[in-house]
């Protein structure tokens, strides 16, 4: 699949190809310049598009994870794997960017990947059973343990989902979340972080934490987007009403066609 050519959008911001994977060795495209958000704003319309507008959690998780899966696809096609398998790890926090995670998980088994789920925290709510069940139910492999070594994780996936903290996130990290992050520091196959990469300050981001390659912000880029120095930046999460997005002064840039995913560098 090419890369599509730049185009303008709206209140002047740039987006980039959409739907195209790497530009190859080539310099790479000027960053689009959107508007990011602050974490008080992300938290704000979270809960506005619950209350208000009457939307449910499932439904937003779902809309999100179908986002993240498809913005994986469109960079990181199965035909791009060097492993023999399209082989996937989704790491899940015990928060709704580990539920994003789960139906990320599923939709990229739905996709041809062989996504495997490590879940180690796992709320009692009936959401996230379910989301864990539909997930069995479809031969998605649960590891007991985290692999100990970053080697391991190299040898046996091609891609690591970080689905772990999302904008909720606060203060040092806990374990088992310390040592899981600290062995994803250490791997060399690329991580796809949702939302925010895990381990981060939402706004000041972590410059010796997680660095992913690709990021996938949810409504709209939280201010710590603006430190993400990794290929793939993809905005998803299509589901914010044109009224919301107005009185928070989004400015996001158009999605194009009925895509769930906007690449923005
Ligand atoms: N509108 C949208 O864009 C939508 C986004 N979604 C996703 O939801 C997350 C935010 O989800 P939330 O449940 O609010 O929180 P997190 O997943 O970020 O994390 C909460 C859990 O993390 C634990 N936590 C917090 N800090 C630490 C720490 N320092 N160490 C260890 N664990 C930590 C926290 O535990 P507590 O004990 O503090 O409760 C929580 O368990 C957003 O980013 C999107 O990815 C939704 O899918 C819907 C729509
Ligand atoms: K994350």
């Amino acid at each position: 699949m090419g890369v599509q050519g730049g185009r303008a959008g709206q209140g002047g911001a740039e987006v980039h190809g959409v739907g195209g994977s790497a530009w190859g060795a080539g310099p790479r495209p000027p960053r689009a310049r959107v508007r990011v958000g602050f974490k008080e704003e992300a938290q704000a319309i979270d809960q506005e598009l619950f209350t208000e507008y009457k939307f449910s959690v499932d439904q937003l998780m779902e809309l999100a994870g179908l986002s993240c899966a498809t913005a994986i696809a469109k960079a990181y096609p199965p035909s791009s794997f060097t492993t023999s398998q399209p082989a996937v790890l989704v790491v899940c926090g015990p928060g709704n960017n580990g539920g994003d995670g789960l139906v990320c998980a599923r939709h990229l088994k739905m996709f041809g990947y062989e996504p495997t789920v490590y879940y180690p925290k796992r709320p009692n709510k009936p959401l996230f059973e379910g989301l864990t069940t539909q997930c069995q139910k479809m031969d998605i492999p649960f590891l007991p343990e985290f692999p100990a070594e970053a080697a391991l994780i190299d040898e046996l996936y091609g891609l690591v989902v970080d689905a772990i903290f999302g904008f909720s996130f606060k203060g040092a990290v806990r374990e088992p979340f310390g040592s899981i992050l600290s062995t994803l520091e250490r791997i060399t196959v690329p991580i796809a972080s949702i939302d925010i990469p895990s381990g981060w300050d939402v706004e000041k981001g972590k410059a010796d934490g997680l660095q992913p390659d690709m990021l996938i912000s949810l409504t709209a880029p939280k201010k710590a987007a603006m430190y993400f120095g990794g290929r793939y930046h993809f905005l998803g999460g299509r589901f914010v009403p044109a009224a919301l997005q107005e009185k928070y002064a989004l400015n996001l840039p158009p999605y194009p066609e009925t895509d769930c995913v906007l690449q923005l560098t």
